[in-house]
């Protein structure tokens, strides 16, 4: 980091925010393989806290691929890089007093934790959606797989490209074996205190 880069301070810190919002902010990361439900259960859990009056704002995968990472592709390198990004970005989100669900693959532990590292391990949960790949296939839910058994993707997780189990998630969801509700429940119970909602009960 430049040495003549000073961080600027203002009036109105993340405290006030949370004040204001009457909850606190966080970073609720999913991960898993492509197709485990990361994107169905953070959009449920979203919906969730938004009719309780959270402020709430879901990064996916996909999407943040189409605009600001839209320059990187699925080398480790570039995956590193593009959860770099995204932590940073929901760094910003946590301080605006948003509650940020993150939907990724993020398939290394290393870089699981440097994203903890940089949003702060009080700010984070970490969900683990737990599918088999065989089931994840059995979906397809984007052709993707299929793309990949062809040769068509490279790198393409799970099939040649690792994914490695997080070794101390706060949550384990099981998408093969627990309803999406089941799931939901599960979250909302272990995000509550959390969250600390004086008014939301
Ligand atoms: N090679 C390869 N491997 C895995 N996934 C691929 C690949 N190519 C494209 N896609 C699509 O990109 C989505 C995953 O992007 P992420 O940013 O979550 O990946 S990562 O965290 O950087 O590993 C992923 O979205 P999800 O299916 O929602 O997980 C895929 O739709
Ligand atoms: N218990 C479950 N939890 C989450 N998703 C499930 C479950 N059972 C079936 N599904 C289905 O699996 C698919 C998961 O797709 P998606 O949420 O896009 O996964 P990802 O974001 O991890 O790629 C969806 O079609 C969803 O309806």
């Amino acid at each position: 980091m430049n040495k003549n880069v000073i961080q600027q301070d203002y009036s109105i810190n993340v405290k006030n925010r949370q004040q204001q919002n009457q909850h606190n902010s966080l970073l609720i990361w999913f991960t898993g393989l492509s197709g485990s439900g990361k994107s169905t259960l953070a959009n449920q859990v979203e919906v969730t806290l938004h009719q309780q009056d959270l402020k709430t704002y879901v990064l996916d995968g996909d999407n943040i691929r189409r605009g600001l990472n839209k320059d990187l592709g699925f080398t480790p390198e570039d995956r590193k890089e593009n959860l770099r990004r995204i932590a940073e970005t929901a760094k910003l989100f946590i301080d605006a007093g948003v509650v940020t669900l993150a939907a990724f693959i993020s398939p290394l532990q290393k870089d699981r934790d440097k994203i903890k590292q940089i949003v702060g391990k009080e700010n984070f949960i970490e969900i683990y959606v737990k599918a088999s790949v065989e089931a994840c296939e059995k979906r397809d839910v984007k052709g993707l797989y299929q793309k990949a058994r062809n040769g068509e993707i490279k790198n393409f997780t799970g099939i040649s490209a690792p994914y490695e189990e997080p070794e101390n998630p706060d949550i384990i969801v099981n998408s093969e074996e627990q309803t999406i509700k089941e799931s939901i429940q599960l979250i909302m119970d272990k995000i509550k205190t959390k969250l600390e909602l004086p008014s939301h009960g």
